[in-house]
């Protein structure tokens, strides 16, 4: 079986691709960071729409199938609420990251990701398409976070590996709960043997094979000047769907590109989920749910943190829309692990490279 490593071996990072700045050492944005005079464009900070366009949706609603749909459709993004996460588990998950990236920089960086690895700390993988630095932290959990822990933790890492292991299991069941009723709206008949890697609505199967999922902890420090800065770098997610819980309450920085709307802020709902649908999932639904650009900006005074749950089918998987009522073909087929190979040398282009029609 391959995994999501052997997938970024073939696209290894320059360590200046992996170490982030120590923010706490800076009082300004320094050149290196500063997006302000970059040829990219990307700071024009357009007026936020009003936050409440964001469906939000009850899961234990009896329409929900067709609300989530709809949402993929018109967004491909949307609130969940009644997402069966406890309050508990996601306390939990805010400490266990905030103790991470409170360390100072020299403990966070015997976590560091390997120039060719998957899992560890380090700047965005997005980092390299860009010629800036982004005002960003992450460390990224891939199955057990344990070899990185210990070196963090040598004495008290279980903690941080249990609590985390514990979200990725019930992040996994939600995502496959929503992906099920996903594939539903677009008109899956009953048990496509193809999808295997699915739950069954009725026995589990022990083989199933072992979908490809990733858990992304985000972290943006205060900025001395927002303006100036980019949190995170406009984007597409690049798996089936991403799970995002924001923390830090109502204050935001997540912002989505909206077909005619221009940069929209999303602002969190208390004790709601986001879920964004990712380039896997737009290829599947033959173009009909979009993979939008999102990004994040800063703030003076407050720090964020986020988790990005991402799911996906297992890397041996060929991605193929799936086609209702005889549309035409947007897509040629492609293995999950061309895919993410794809994505880690070409961001942005990767998708048009599957596209076989416009
Ligand atoms: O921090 C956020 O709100 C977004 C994070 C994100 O887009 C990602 O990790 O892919
Ligand atoms: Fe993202």
């Amino acid at each position: 079986m391959t995994t999501l490593s052997d997938a970024y071996r073939n696209a290894p990072l320059l360590p200046h691709h992996i170490i982030p700045l120590d923010f706490d050492s800076v009082k300004h944005v320094p050149e290196s960071h500063s997006w302000e005079n970059s040829d990219s464009g990307l700071l024009i900070r357009i007026q936020p729409q009003p936050p409440e366009s964001l469906p939000i949706i009850d899961l234990a609603d009896p329409s929900a199938l067709n609300l989530v749909g709809q949402a993929c459709q018109t967004w491909g993004m949307f609130q969940v609420t009644n997402h069966g996460i406890s309050s508990a588990l996601l306390r939990d998950v805010e400490y266990e990251t905030g103790r991470f990236f409170s360390l100072p920089a020299k403990e966070k960086t015997k976590a560091l990701r390997s120039p060719g690895g998957a899992s560890g700390y380090g700047v965005a993988r997005i980092t390299p398409f860009f010629n800036k630095f982004m005002w960003h932290e992450g460390f990224t959990i891939v199955e057990s976070p344990v070899d990185h822990a210990r070196e963090v933790w040598p004495h008290a890492y279980q903690r941080f590996c249990e609590v985390m292991e514990e979200y990725q299991k019930k992040m996994k069941e939600l995502a496959e709960r929503l992906l099920v009723l996903i594939l539903k709206y677009l008109g899956l008949p009953g048990e496509p043997h193809d999808l295997h890697w699915l739950p069954h609505p009725t026995s589990d199967d022990p083989f199933r094979p072992a979908s490809c999922t990733a858990l992304q902890l985000n972290y943006y420090p205060s900025c001395p000047n927002p303006a100036q800065a980019m949190g995170l770098a406009p984007h597409t997610d690049s798996f089936l769907l991403t799970i995002l819980h924001q923390v830090n309450g109502t204050h935001g920085g997540l912002e989505v590109l909206k077909d005619g709307a221009g940069w929209v802020r999303v602002v969190p709902t208390e004790g709601a989920l986001l879920v964004n649908v990712g380039d896997m999932l737009r290829i599947m639904s033959n173009d009909l749910f979009p993979s939008v650009l999102h990004r994040v900006v800063v703030d003076k005074t407050r720090h964020r943190m986020s988790l990005a749950y991402f799911y996906g089918p297992p890397m041996d998987h060929r991605l193929s829309p799936i086609l209702a009522g005889g549309a035409p073909v947007r897509f040629r087929p492609v293995t999950v692990r061309e895919y993410i190979e794809m994505k880690a040398k070409n961001l942005d282009d990767a998708l048009s490279r599957v596209r076989v029609r416009s």
